[in-house]
């Protein structure tokens, strides 16, 4: 692997002659084939999901790349790590990678092994063995809990991710700290064709020992379950799998240290998700004539109660009536108890994975003193574009649209500014800009998100007409256009467009939970209910307003973002070969569209034309003055004419370099 006889095509494309997208695209297919699954665009890596288990990755092989600079071997994603490593350690600058790519293009998995070559290289003490165990299994546990099987992916992650770990001045890592963003919940009780419910569900009821089963009043039988089927049918990956992995997540909840009870209370609650989600409701009529409902299997609804350490009228009562006025209780019809029903269980399960996100957080927590550095790993789960498209896919790509921004500034835009500004010659590279779809979404205050909170759109028909309004001649929305399905909009993403049905984006932006439910699961007597739904505590003062799910998820993000701006970043673009999770099919057209909307051609071509290294003369002077007499120990000088004496004494050709105003630049070629 290491031979460079062996390698195929070029590694990096920016050494293809002449550039062309067929031949950028063809030298991917042809190194694909003989499973050189990565391939660099200077200094961000390419890397297509080979679909199968290659022997690519070692503790050998982490050493080997963990010495040596990233363009002295073939293309790796270890050569990514490790470059972010040695800057970490040797620079002492706080470092990102930042994964992007479809669903089931490999960016759970690349971020795995980033994870993997850390571990590989870092020390071995027992302090740093036990932190590094914990970062290890705080994954499997978010799998466990996090993903579920999709039609694109068996293990697709259906939350955004980003892990920041902590390193000590050793290079060792003390600690970490997760960040979630946007769990899926809407699986936890709907299911489209194909897919499966978040894996943890099927885990517990095939891997539970049968005592533990009884205590959680369960039968092993996934197809019991009402939210585990799709249609009727129940979509199964195999039983002895998902045995498997239920062992590997009960000894990621031991290796973090969660205790017996705290175990117990977090299967309980998916106990409970899984029969709250078997209630059924019959209508009745109520003696003043008006329609109410009752649960025809209330046998489910004491068991549930038992589990929750719940009183049986009230959660009945909170699921089947709601307070309309103060005082005043009206019933529910049984389709509105049905929907209420599935709010508890989604607010509960997404409720249970942002407590165990806090919970692996303080355990993760380095508890060092002493000036730590950070490396991040962002693994966001990428565009979609189904059928039928939702509230959550606009959230998604929402995100990936400002993925896609910080990545074009910072790979095409800025640098193309920054050679300008440094007075060199430059001929511009043209780009898609996505900034105005970004605008399109985010303007202050017609962008598609900010009219969702907007005071008086109280209903998905009003959102509608503030978009057909506010947005209907942007050049990347089309509404009120007779082409589109009823109560829809389209937006041109830079994946490609998109269109969206608005119903339910209301609720599912304002995201309350009715007061009903949160006063009745705060009245368990379950451990954890007080934690997980403090507004239900009467004596809490309710004036503070929550933020909207859109209003949060931009400012979460852009925070987020604005701390990467600050750091060395390094880019992984993972690609899919193509969609039937085939290992031999390079499905050309697929990667021509992958590559057309990532703009990866431009970005080659800023790096052919550009320069691959830069630093500062004050940068450059301080790092290599040791390298002659007369620059060493200090330059008197001005910092420029140093660095012009410091390279004349080497030998290094002109034609190598070039001065800017500001900072020396090395030549690609
Ligand atoms: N480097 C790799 N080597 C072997 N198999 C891989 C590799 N990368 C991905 N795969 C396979 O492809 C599957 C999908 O990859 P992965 O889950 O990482 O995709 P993803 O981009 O994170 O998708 P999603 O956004 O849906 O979570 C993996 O479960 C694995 O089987």
């Amino acid at each position: 692997m290491l031979s460079l006889e062996q390698e195929i095509g070029a590694w990096d494309s920016v050494l293809l002659e002449p550039l062309s997208e067929d031949i950028f695209i063809s030298n991917l297919q042809q190194r694909f084939k003989r499973d050189h699954i990565y391939t660099y665009i200077g200094n961000i890596l390419i890397s297509i999901n080979p679909y199968k288990k290659l022997v690519l990755y070692s503790a050998d092989l982490a050493a080997t790349y963990a010495k040596r600079g990233p363009f002295q071997l073939p293309p790796h994603i270890y050569a990514i790590a490790g470059s972010a490593y040695r800057w970490l350690n040797d620079r002492n600058e706080d470092q990102c990678i930042i994964i992007t790519g479809e669903s089931g293009s490999g960016k759970t998995e690349a971020a795995r092994i980033i994870l993997q070559f850390l571990v590989l290289v870092s020390g071995n003490n027992s302090e740093v063995k036990l932190t590094k165990d914990r970062l290890v299994q705080a994954n499997t546990l978010l799998e466990a809990f996090g993903n579920a099987k999709t039609l694109r992916n068996d293990n697709a992650s259906r939350f955004g991710k980003y892990l920041d770990i902590e390193f000590d001045y050793k290079g060792d890592p003390i600690g970490g700290h997760l960040m979630n963003y946007l769990l899926d919940k809407s699986r936890v009780t709907s299911l489209s064709q194909g897919d499966r419910n978040f894996h943890i569900f099927y885990q517990l009821l095939t891997g539970a020992d049968i005592h533990l089963l009884k205590g959680l009043k369960l039968q092993r039988n996934v197809e019991h379950y009402a939210i585990l089927q799709m249609d009727g049918h129940c979509p199964t990956q195999t039983e002895e799998e998902d045995r498997q992995l239920f062992l590997y997540t009960r000894s990621a909840l031991d290796v973090l240290g969660f205790s017996v009870e705290e175990v117990v209370n977090i299967f309980r609650i998916i106990a409970v998700v899984l029969k709250l989600g078997n209630l059924q409701f019959v209508p009745c009529n109520n003696i003043d004539g008006t329609e109410g409902c009752s649960i025809s299997n209330d046998y489910e609804l004491y068991e549930i109660c038992e589990l929750l350490g719940a009183e049986h009228r009230w959660l009945q009562r909170a699921l089947t009536s709601r307070h309309i006025d103060d005082g005043i209780l009206a019933d529910l019809n049984a389709q509105e108890a049905s929907r209420t029903r599935d709010t508890l269980c989604k607010t509960l399960y997404s409720r249970l994975f942002t407590w165990l996100i806090n919970r692996i957080n303080d355990i993760i927590k380095s508890k060092h003193l002493g000036k730590r550095k950070v490396l991040g790993v962002l693994d966001f789960y990428g565009f979609e574009m189904f059928e039928k498209n939702s509230f959550e896919q606009l959230m998604i790509n929402y995100c990936n649209e400002k993925l896609q921004q910080f990545i074009i500034s910072a790979t095409l835009k800025d640098e193309q500014e920054e050679i300008i500004k440094e007075g060199l010659e430059w001929t511009r590279i043209e780009y898609f800009n996505n900034i105005n779809i970004c605008q399109l979404l985010e303007h202050e205050n017609h962008g598609i998100l900010s009219l969702l909170d907007e005071p008086h759109v109280l209903c998905d028909q009003t959102y509608l007409t503030r978009i057909e309004q506010c947005c209907a001649g942007h050049s990347h929305c089309l509404a009120a256009d007779p082409t589109l399905p009823t109560l829809s909009f389209q937006i041109r993403h830079f994946a490609g467009p998109v269109t969206y049905t608005v119903r339910g984006f209301i609720d599912k932006n304002r995201d309350q939970l009715p007061r009903e439910l949160s006063r009745a699961m705060f009245r368990c007597d379950h451990t954890l209910m007080q934690a997980l739904f403090p507004e239900g505590n009467p004596k809490r003062c309710t004036l503070k307003r929550t933020l909207s799910v859109s209003n949060h998820l931009q400012v979460v993000l852009n925070s987020l973002l604005k701390s990467l701006v600050g750091r060395q970043s390094h880019y992984i673009r993972c690609l899919k070969p193509n969609e039937l999770k085939q290992s031999r099919i390079f499905e050309v057209a697929l990667i021509q569209h992958q590559v057309r909307y990532l703009g990866l051609i431009s970005t080659v071509q800023v790096w052919r034309t550009g320069f691959c290294y830069r630093l500062s003369f004050p940068q450059f002077l301080c790092r290599y003055k040791l390298l002659c007499c007369n620059t060493w120990p200090r330059w008197r000088g001005s910092p420029i004419e140093g660095v012009s004496v410091l390279l004349r004494s080497l030998p290094i050709p002109t034609a190598e370099f070039t001065f800017g105003r500001t900072k020396l630049f090395e030549i690609v070629r």
